[in-house]
Formats: structure tokens, C-alpha cells, sequence
């Protein structure tokens, strides 16, 4: 797998984003600077961030500054998370809410670019994904703060966040191994016609569930409502995630269906969703016999 250089453009802005973090250990450096940088911190760290997008202006044109701001960004995103996680307890859960995004909207573009270049586009960053996932953002957020102000001791706590995190860490982890397993199958856009390369993937993860990317993400996004111990977006994500996935994998199993017909239909026998309560879209068990007899008859008369 070569990664092409839209690619090596997004890994090498988002590490000069993610590079935001070297900045306050530049205070071991005696005399003016390193007061500089020790009292006027925020200053500094805005500063850095302007000029970091000022070189990407300077270096990148079109689609690949498009590509290359948003990498950088994100980045920025992880350092400016990360500062807001051990600088303020009563928000240290939000900095981590803030590396969490940006991480996964960064590694989804990342890991399309490294998996199928083909498919690679502005929207693998997920950034735009719909309206619904901008406003459970915006929701998580406002929640967040709410509690924060009038219960900070919910936002004290040790266990949940961890409980969280892990959730938030194995989630992310499937559904990347996931994308890794099926590679240039995979796509963001559930196909509705066959490509002539697409193949049935049923080995590694997808041998454990039939959506590994699916319970992935369910598990990472219910995830970060346990760890910004947010109870209100907690219940309202999980149905929210819940009903998105049973209908997405019914229509999806149909498409299947159609590209793969019986391998898929034995495959739907051996291996579940994943997703607790979803069985995916089923043909009918007589229109399965009709046609396995069909298909059985067929192979006698040739
Ligand atoms: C966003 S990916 C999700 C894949 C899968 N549902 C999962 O959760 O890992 C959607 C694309 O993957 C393809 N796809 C899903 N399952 C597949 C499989 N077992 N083998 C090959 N392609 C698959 C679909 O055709 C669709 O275009």
C-alpha cells in the first residue's frame, strides 16, 4: 500500500499541527524568549497557529491546500485538546473530547489515503457528514458545559471518563482495522452498483461481525458521551447511533446481497452484525431454498 501524495500532504500538515505541543517546552530556553513564551503563552500558542497556517497558504494551492488545511487543523486540534486537558480540571474531559475528533477525523482521511487512493476525496475527513452528527457535536458540547457549570462534580470523575476513553480507543480501533481488512473495498458511500474489482471480504475482523466499521464507530461515538460524563447525550447518542446503523446496514446487506447473492446470504448465516438487535436485511428463507434448488439444477444440467 503506497500512500500518494495527497496523502503524504494531509501526514506531514497534520504533524505541523500536532507540533503545537513542542511549543511550551521552548521555555527551557533562558533569557527574553523563554519569558515570552512562559507569560504570554496563549499569545504564543495563537501565534503559532496563524503562522503554521500561513506557511501551508504560502506552500499549497486548491485541492491540495484544501487538503492541507484541514489536516493542519485538526492537528492544532490535538495540541490545543491537549493543553485544555492538564491546564483546567473542570475541563480537562473536553480537551480530551477535542484530541478525540480531531484524531478520528484526521485518521479518516488518512487511512483512505492509505487503503483505496481511489476513493479518496474532501469528504473522507468526515467532516461534513450530516446535519444530524454536526448538531450531536454542538449538543455534547453545550451539555458539557452546562454540567460543568452547575454540577462540576460530575465532571470530576475518574472511573466514567476512563470507561469512556477505552470505549472511545477500542471503537476507533476496530473500525480502522476494519478499513485496513477490506482496503480498496471499503468506501465512506455505500455502494449501490458493483465495481469489477470489488470482492467479498469475510476474513479478519469482518470473520468476528459483518460491520466491524459500524460497531467501531457506534462504540467510539457512545463512547465519548461516557467519557465527558454527559447522561442526556449518553441515552440520546446511542439511540441516535442505534437507528442510523439499522437502517444503513439493511440497505447495505440489500446492495451486498445483489453484487454477492449466495456467498453473502451464507456469510449473513456465520457471522452477526455486531450491533445488538440489528440483524441486517434477511431474504425471505423460501426465496433462499427456491433459489439454492434453482441454482442446484442448474449446475446438473452443465
Ligand atoms: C462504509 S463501508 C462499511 C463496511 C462494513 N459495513 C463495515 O462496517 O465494516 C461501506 C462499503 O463497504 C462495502 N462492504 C460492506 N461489507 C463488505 C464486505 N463484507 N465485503 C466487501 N465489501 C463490503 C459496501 O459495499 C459499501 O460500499
Amino acid at each position: 500500500m503506497a500512500l500518494d501524495s495527497m496523502g503524504k500532504i494531509s501526514l506531514k500538515c497534520f504533524l505541523l499541527g500536532v507540533l503545537i505541543l513542542a511549543v511550551p517546552h521552548l521555555s527551557y530556553v533562558n533569557g527574553l524568549f523563554s519569558y515570552v513564551i512562559v507569560e504570554l503563552w496563549p499569545l504564543v500558542l495563537v501565534s503559532y497557529a496563524v503562522g503554521a497556517n500561513a506557511v501551508i497558504f504560502l506552500l499549497y494551492r486548491e485541492a491540495e491546500y484544501q487538503v492541507a488545511v484541514r489536516s493542519c487543523l485538526l492537528g492544532l486540534g490535538i495540541g490545543i485538546g491537549w493543553f485544555l486537558s492538564v491546564s483546567s480540571l473542570s475541563y480537562s474531559l473536553f480537551g480530551w473530547y477535542i484530541v478525540t475528533l480531531s484524531f478520528f477525523h484526521w485518521s479518516e482521511y488518512f487511512t483512505i489515503a492509505v487503503t483505496n487512493p481511489a476513493s479518496l476525496g474532501l469528504e473522507s475527513f468526515l467532516l461534513d457528514h450530516s446535519f444530524a452528527y454536526h448538531m450531536a457535536v454542538v449538543g455534547s458540547t453545550i451539555e458539557f458545559a452546562l454540567e460543568a457549570y452547575l454540577f462540576p462534580d460530575l465532571k470530576n470523575l475518574t472511573w466514567l471518563p476512563v470507561l469512556g476513553a477505552t470505549l472511545v480507543l477500542c471503537g476507533e480501533l476496530l473500525r480502522k482495522a476494519a478499513m485496513f481488512t477490506a482496503s480498496s473495498n471499503f468506501d465512506h458511500y455505500v455502494q449501490s452498483s458493483k465495481k469489477p474489482d470489488h470482492q467479498l471480504v469475510t476474513n479478519g475482523v469482518y470473520s468476528w461481525v459483518r460491520h466491524p466499521s459500524y460497531v467501531g464507530w457506534f462504540y467510539w461515538s457512545v463512547g465519548t458521551q461516557v467519557m465527558l460524563c454527559n447522561p442526556v447525550c449518553l441515552v440520546g447518542y446511542i439511540i441516535a447511533s442505534w437507528m442510523f446503523f439499522k437502517s444503513r446496514i439493511e440497505y447495505e446487506e440489500v446492495m451486498l446481497i445483489n453484487f454477492f447473492g449466495d456467498d453473502y446470504i451464507t456469510y449473513q448465516d456465520q457471522v452477526g452484525t455486531g450491533l445488538p438487535f440489528i440483524s441486517g436485511y434477511r431474504v425471505p428463507q423460501e426465496e433462499i431454498d427456491a433459489f439454492r434448488t434453482f441454482a442446484d439444477n442448474k449446475d446438473k444440467d452443465t
